[in-house]
């Protein structure tokens, strides 16, 4: 799935429209919305005919299609309570709402909120700010106590739609309804979370001449671009991972990296690392080799704390002229440049260093956080964490890892990952796709598992999760 900035969108729509908003768009809009809503009421009510909605209705355009999706709703026999909550309604969808029989009450009219089987944001859309006055904070609060479920209009009203940030009071809604094209805060933590189930309705947008800001990989895309083997390949083929990583004091990340490595499908895995990590490797892993010698793609970094040859350690595996994994405390020793086929996988702590700005910036806008860290390093980058993005340099387009559950999220699991990742580099696929491939099997296979795993345990299952999609693909 591929989302659009609100710029973007503006674009889109003007370009589909022409010269003149005869209202085409937002009757289209209207039409898909009534129809999720009526589905909606029949899966919870069991029927249409007869329930009772509550429309929260905003300023802008976004008020209007939800007030024309009530004027349906409401020629359907159900009974519709819009309330205006900021500003002055769009007066024709007003009208159209009148007209079909549905109420225009003030908030103190409102009924007990429990008796809405469904409640409609039409707050804010693509022309909100982030927040909400305070209110209507309290309105959204009080209908999320009394349980009442909420379709938000195009996105939850309060999230930053560019950016997926909640910096304040947001709507948490079952489902959204959206025009068109995905917004970046439906495929970005924390909006994501306050988005539910969303719904893309047609409106006739041609985004063949834009570039999206956001590609979202899903399940099937990626089991598809897997680097399977051929029958023909031998260890040379998939790909020699030389993992060096871990250090004294923190060996473990050694054996979490190696494990990911191996799990992910490494043809051969040299591990290059300290001492202390080896005997664990040949216990668990005896097919992990200790020899130095070529390979295919360098892992460094997990791990390594306070590492004093770290500098010329990079600079060796950056001049070997084959791509790497370059993580945590590896990615303070980058040289000044490197190239798009190393891959740096920063978290956002990581990556506000990397930067020099505050963790929270990273947080509060990711996307630019990214990119600017391909920007300012050549390499392609993997900024972890609940949502994981892929940024290559020159390229606007931002990749988006399949989510898992936050569960993932513990110590060790950035060293498995950067195994993963450093598997699929090693098979020859490019670091953005070795980015995604890896992220997205780690999700996956956390969110298909019923709990925590620890970091080795679950790389194991990466691989039965990689061993049951080639199954399915060679019954
Ligand atoms: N364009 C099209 O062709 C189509 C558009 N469509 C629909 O239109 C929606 C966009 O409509 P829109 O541009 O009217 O903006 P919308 O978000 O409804 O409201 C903006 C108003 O809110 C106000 N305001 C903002 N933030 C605020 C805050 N925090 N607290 C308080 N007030 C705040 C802001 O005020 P101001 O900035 O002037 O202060 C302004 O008055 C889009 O999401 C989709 O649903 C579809 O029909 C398909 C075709
Ligand atoms: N909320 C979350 N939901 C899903 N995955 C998460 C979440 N938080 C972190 N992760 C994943 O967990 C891993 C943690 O990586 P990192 O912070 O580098 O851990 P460590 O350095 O301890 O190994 C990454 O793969 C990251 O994407
Ligand atoms: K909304």
């Amino acid at each position: 799935m591929q989302a659009f900035t609100v710029e973007q969108v503006r674009r889109l729509e003007r370009a589909a429209m022409g010269p003149q908003d005869d209202g085409t768009l937002m009757q289209r809009a209207a039409a898909g919305l009534a129809a999720v809503l009526a589905d909606e009421l029949r899966t919870r009510a069991g029927h249409v005919y007869g329930t009772h909605v509550l429309v929260l209705v905003g300023p802008g355009n976004n008020g209007g299609d939800a007030l024309w999706a009530a004027a349906r709703l409401a020629r359907r026999g159900v009974r519709v309570d819009a309330v205006g909550v900021l500003g002055t309604p769009h007066a024709e969808g007003l009208a159209a709402l009148r007209a079909a029989g549905g109420r225009v009450v003030g908030t103190e009219a409102l009924a007990a909120l429990d008796a809405y089987d469904l409640a409609v944001d039409g707050v804010l859309g693509i022309g909100g700010r982030p927040g909400l006055p305070d209110d209507v904070a309290d309105l959204v609060g009080r209908l999320a106590d009394a349980c009442v479920p909420v379709v938000a209009v195009d996105l939850p009203s309060g999230v930053a739609a560019d950016t997926g940030a909640v910096p304040g009071a947001a709507v948490s809604a079952a489902v959204t309804v959206t025009f068109g094209v995905a917004k970046p805060c439906h495929l970005l933590e924390p909006a994501r979370a306050r988005t539910g189930r969303l719904v893309l309705v047609d409106i006739g947008l041609d985004t063949s001449a834009e570039e999206p800001e956001l590609d979202a990989w899903d399940a099937a895309r990626v089991a598809d671009a897997w680097p399977w083997p051929a029958r023909s390949s031998d260890k040379y083929a998939k790909g020699v991972v030389g993992v060096d990583c871990g250090s004294e004091t923190y060996p473990g990340a050694g054996i979490m990296a190696t494990y990911g490595a191996v799990h992910g499908g490494a043809g051969m895995v040299r591990f290059v690392g300290p001492e202390s990590a080896r005997a664990t490797i040949t216990a668990n892993l005896p097919d992990v080799v200790f020899a130095p010698g070529r390979v295919q793609a360098h892992l460094l970094g997990s791990g390594w704390g306070e590492r004093a040859d770290g500098d010329r350690a990079v600079a060796d595996a950056v001049a070997s002229e084959v791509p790497g994994v370059l993580d945590a405390d590896g990615i303070g020793h980058r040289p000044d440049r490197l190239p798009d086929s190393w891959l740096l996988t920063p978290h956002a702590g990581e990556l506000a260093r990397l930067l020099g700005i505050e963790r929270s910036e990273v947080e509060d806008d990711p996307l630019a956080a990214v990119r600017a860290g391909a920007g300012r390093t050549g390499a392609t980058v993997l900024l972890k964490g609940a949502t994981q993005l892929v940024a290559r340099p020159g390229v606007r387009t931002v990749e988006v890892a399949v989510p898992g559950p936050s569960w993932t999220g513990r110590a060790g699991s950035g060293d498995t990952l950067g195994g993963l990742c450093a598997a699929v580099l090693a098979s020859g696929r490019p670091a953005h796709e070795a980015a995604v491939l890896g992220a997205s099997l780690q999700a996956q296979t956390a969110a298909a598992h019923p709990g925590p795993l620890p970091p080795h345990v679950l790389a194991e299952r990466c691989a039965d999760r990689l061993g049951a999609w080639w199954q399915e693909r060679h019954p």
